[in-house]
């Protein structure tokens, strides 16, 4: 839904800022790579020791450049297929230090097993929900859904209350509840994402190996 609504907004808004860093000589591929990093460094030295206001602060300065490496690729007419991998692995490996960066500080100071045990589980059904749609299509089945929770909603939800629960340290009382409220949101959303696309790559490749095989024998 994000992807749909609100990428044409942030395009318009980080186009000017893409168009800067093409001027400045930066390539697609460095973007991707430093954002990463940027993400990489803030939810796993951060998240871990519990300080979730100001981890959110660096990842959410990184995490824009997912939207800023595609859109300088678009404008130098310069999108490619290794680009398109390079930014989907990378995004794998983002998610997985955020939600791996906040089961540390459950496993660890945060000391809630079940907590550990959604975060886990928000950390892998995020991965499986991508990997459907890109096992699917790599089939030759149009995965013809996005369903409930894409990486967007899974990032903003997860963020956005990160960095609210952050202010618990700051003195506001009770706003941490946000974190484990949003993590059981993300882990029941990503599960029902994860069942429409099973259902649909099931039907898509039902009806596909239903067809006459071209120039077989079904005659
Ligand atoms: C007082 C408290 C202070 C709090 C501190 C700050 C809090 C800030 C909080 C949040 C900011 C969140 C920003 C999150 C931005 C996410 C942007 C992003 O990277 O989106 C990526 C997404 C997908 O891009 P791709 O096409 O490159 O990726 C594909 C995708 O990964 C597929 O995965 P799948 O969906 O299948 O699981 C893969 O299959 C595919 O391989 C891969 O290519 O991009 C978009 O979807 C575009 C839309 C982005 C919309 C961002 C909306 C941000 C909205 C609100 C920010 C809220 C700020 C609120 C601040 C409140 C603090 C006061
Ligand atoms: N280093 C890169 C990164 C991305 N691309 C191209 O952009 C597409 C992704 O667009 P986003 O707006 O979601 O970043 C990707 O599929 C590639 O076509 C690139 O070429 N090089
Ligand atoms: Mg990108
Ligand atoms: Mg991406």
């Amino acid at each position: 839904m994000l992807n749909k609504y609100a990428r044409a907004f942030f395009t318009r808004v980080l186009t000017p800022f893409a168009a800067l860093l093409i001027r400045l000589g930066v390539s697609p591929d460095a973007v991707t790579l430093i954002g990463t990093g940027g993400v990489m460094a803030g939810a796993l030295v951060f998240y871990p020791q519990g300080e979730f206001f100001w981890g959110t602060v660096v990842i959410t300065l990184f995490v824009f450049s997912d939207l800023v490496d595609g859109n300088m690729a678009r404008q130098l007419g310069r999108s490619s297929r290794w680009g398109a991998f390079l930014d989907s692995t990378l995004d794998r490996v983002a998610d997985a230090a955020i939600f791996g960066g906040l089961a540390l500080w459950y496993a660890g100071g945060g000391d809630s097993i079940a907590l550990c045990a959604v975060t886990i589980f928000c950390l892998a059904s995020g991965q499986v929900v991508s990997y459907t749609k890109a096992r699917g299509e790599s089939i030759g089945l149009p995965v013809n859904v996005n369903g409930l929770v894409e990486r967007a909603e899974r990032l903003v939800i997860s963020l956005v209350a990160c960095g609210f629960s952050g202010l618990h340290k700051f003195g506001v009382p009770h706003i941490d509840i946000l974190l484990p409220v949003a993590l059981w949101v993300v882990a029941a959303g990503s599960l029902v994402t994860l069942i429409q696309r099973v259902v649909t790559v099931r039907r898509e490749a039902a009806e596909a190996d239903a067809q006459p095989v071209a120039g077989g024998g079904n005659e």
